[in-house]
This record gives structure tokens, C-alpha cells and sequence, in this order.
């Protein structure tokens, strides 16, 4: 990690709905498989981007491919998916939805399903283990793999709707924003929305998407994840912004993220600004927190001495997160409830 955050935002109690799983390796994990696989060669400056550097989108997605080199097996899976559930509990995440896009199977040994089944067995494990997290599971379609293909993997993910005891609560659409097209999937994601799978997409990541954009907001998806160049300022549309906010869909902001590929030129001109001024649900989150090098405090603290948010103004804005989770309502009254009790030792 880049920095430690100051205790107050260490101890924030957090809601993480932006975490895509093999991304969010940290660099003593990357290190314990690295240990497992010397003969793939590869070092760390290849899994993380540190403090100050930058890398095009592009370069980001190679980076992708370098962790799913090292993460191929079923035990890498279930280590790796502990491994981050334990971070983020440390990191005092109360509430976590992890994502993650089952590959086939000659990349980990596992069927798409089997692969589904080792990140529930690692949420299970840590359940047991007594963590003070809550952890579900969205599962992701890799926008490369096309229609079929996303098809396929809504089918899997009705499923585990039915069978994963509320672990499995929706769905992701991700991957490089600047391959493949949205519009094409759009009967998977149907289908995904009419079985009660939530939806949370990709949107507008990149410039010069207005059309797929607009088709996607028509679902409408239950949370949209960057939104960066949705609203006119940035080549977006007021149109755009006027349908997110008539269906009230929160956002997934994720700023180094953003800042780090490059599809932001600084943490002052994040669309977070934007959004926020409009008192529009927005959630921060990591989206990467291993390849990106930071967590969810540091996300949180980076929010607030960019925008010169108070403690108050913080504590309501992880607070409001809670609104916008996927597990059903119960679960958020409790959620509700674990905030209120830890407050005072929050601000003591
Ligand atoms: C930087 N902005 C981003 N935009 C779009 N998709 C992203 C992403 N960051 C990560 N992913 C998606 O998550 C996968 C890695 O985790 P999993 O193997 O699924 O656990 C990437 O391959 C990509 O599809
Ligand atoms: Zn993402």
C-alpha cells in the first residue's frame, strides 16, 4: 500500500460494493503465489501500480492478465478470496460485495460453476472464522466474451440465486470498456434482471459511449459502476444524467482508481464533485484495491482532503452506503444498527 489512512478513517465502519476479486490481490498474497510459481517470472512491479505512477486503461487490463496467471488453480482461488475478505475485514468493511468473472475451465482447472463454488467455500470459510464482515457475491461478465457467452453465465448465476443461501445477490457487467458491445448483451442482462438478479454495470468508463450508455440506463441497472463520462461537462449527456437521477441509481465512484488509469486527469476533477454536489447516492469504493495499491480508508480520506469533507459529512456518506447494497432489507437494518452503536468510538 501507497499510505497508511489516519485512524479515524481506519475505523470508519465501511460498505466496499465495488471490488473486483482477482484485482484486489494484495502485494503479500501476489508475493505468497508469486513464491508458489517462480517459473512464470514474475515480479511485482508487474500486479501493482504504485504511488505516483499512472498506466492507460490498456496497460491496466495487461495487468489483469499477469494476476490471472499466477491465480489458476482452485487452491489459488480460495486463498486469494480469503486472503481479501481478511483485508477488507481488517480495514473495518462491514459489508462487502465481491465480483468476480468465472474463467474457462482451461485456465483454472475448475468449470465456470466449480470456480462460483470455491469463492463461496472462501465467504463460507471466513463466515466460520468469525470475521466481522458481511459477504456476498456478484457474479461478472467479462464484456470481451460476448453474447453467448454472458448468456451462459446469467444461467449459472440464476442458479446460485436459488442455491447460495443469499450469498449470490447479482450480477456485474466489466471488463475492457473499449472492446466489445454493450448493446448485444442486453438480452442476457434482461433476463439476469427479470430472474431477481441485481445489476450493477460498467457505465460509461470511457468517453464516446452515450449510445450503449443510454441503452444500458433503459434496464435500468441497480447501481452503475464509474459513470465517468456520463454527464455533459465530459462529453456525456444531460439526457444521461437526467435518467440516473429519475431512477435514482446510485454510483460506484472509485477515484485512483480513475486517477491511476488515466481516465481522470486528478483527484480534484473526479466526477465525485459532480455527482455529490447534486446529493445523488454515491458510494466510494476501491475497484482494484491490489493493482490500484490503496484501500478503502485511504479511498474515503483521498474523498475527503480532496473535497475538504468533514468527519460528519464522511460518517454520512459510508452510512448512506448501506441504502445501496444489494442484500435484502433485514440486512440492512442491522448494518443501520451497527453503525449507530459504533459511532461513539469512532469520534471519541
Ligand atoms: C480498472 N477498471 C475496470 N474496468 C472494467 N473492468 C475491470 C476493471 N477493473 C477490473 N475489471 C474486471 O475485473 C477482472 C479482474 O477480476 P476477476 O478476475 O473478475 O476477479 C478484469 O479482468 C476485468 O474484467
Ligand atoms: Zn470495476
Amino acid at each position: 500500500m501507497d499510505n497508511e489512512a489516519d485512524v479515524f478513517y481506519r475505523q470508519l465502519p465501511k460498505v466496499e460494493l465495488h471490488a473486483h476479486l482477482n484485482g484486489s490481490v494484495s502485494s503479500q498474497t501476489i508475493e505468497k503465489l508469486i513464491k508458489r510459481k517462480p517459473h512464470l517470472n514474475i515480479e511485482h512491479s508487474m500486479t501493482a501500480i504504485g504511488k505516483g505512477q499512472r498506466r492507460t486503461l490498456d496497460e491496466c487490463f495487461q495487468v489483469f492478465k499477469v494476476i490471472h496467471q499466477l491465480v489458476d488453480t482452485e487452491e489459488d482461488i480460495l486463498m486469494v478470496t480469503t486472503d481479501v475478505i481478511r483485508e477488507f475485514a481488517a480495514d473495518s468493511v462491514k459489508y462487502l460485495e465481491l465480483r468476480s468473472t468465472p474463467r474457462e475451465e482451461k485456465h483454472t482447472g475448475l468449470t465456470k460453476k466449480g470456480y462460483i463454488e470455491t469463492v463461496i467455500r472462501a465467504i463460507q470459510l471466513c463466515k466460520n472464522e468469525g470475521l466481522d464482515i458481511d459477504v456476498r457475491f456478484l457474479v461478472a461478465i467479462d464484456r470481451r466474451n460476448g453474447a453467448e457467452v454472458a448468456m451462459e453465465t446469467v444461467a449459472l448465476a440464476e442458479q446460485f440465486l436459488l442455491s447460495s443461501d443469499g450469498l449470490v445477490v447479482g450480477l456485474d457487467l466489466s471488463g475492457d470498456p473499449t472492446v466489445g458491445d454493450g448493446k448485444s448483451l442486453l438480452p442476457a442482462l434482461e433476463r439476469a434482471k427479470n430472474c431477481g438478479l441485481k445489476l450493477s454495470l460498467h457505465l460509461s468508463e470511457v468517453p464516446s459511449q452515450l449510445e450503449e450508455s443510454d441503452l444500458l440506463l433503459n434496464l435500468p441497472p441497480d447501481r452503475i459502476g464509474h459513470g465517468t463520462f456520463l454527464h455533459p461537462e465530459v462529453g456525456g449527456s444531460q439526457n444521461l444524467v437526467n435518467k440516473v437521477l429519475k431512477n435514482n441509481i446510485p454510483l460506484e465512484l472509485c477515484l485512483t482508481s480513475n486517477v491511476k488509469g488515466q481516465t481522470v486527469p486528478c483527484y480534484s476533477q473526479h466526477h465525485f464533485n459532480y455527482w455529490y454536489q447534486l446529493g445523488h447516492p454515491s458510494v466510494i469504493c476501491t475497484d482494484d484495491k491490489g493493482v490500484f495499491s490503496t484501500d478503502l480508508s485511504q479511498e474515503y480520506q483521498l474523498t475527503a482532503s480532496t473535497f475538504g469533507l468533514s468527519h460528519e459529512t464522511v460518517w454520512k456518506l459510508s452510512q448512506q452506503a448501506i441504502d445501496c447494497i444489494f442484500a435484502p432489507q433485514t440486512v440492512k437494518q442491522q448494518l443501520k444498527q451497527k453503525w449507530i452503536e459504533l459511532q461513539p468510538q469512532v469520534f471519541q
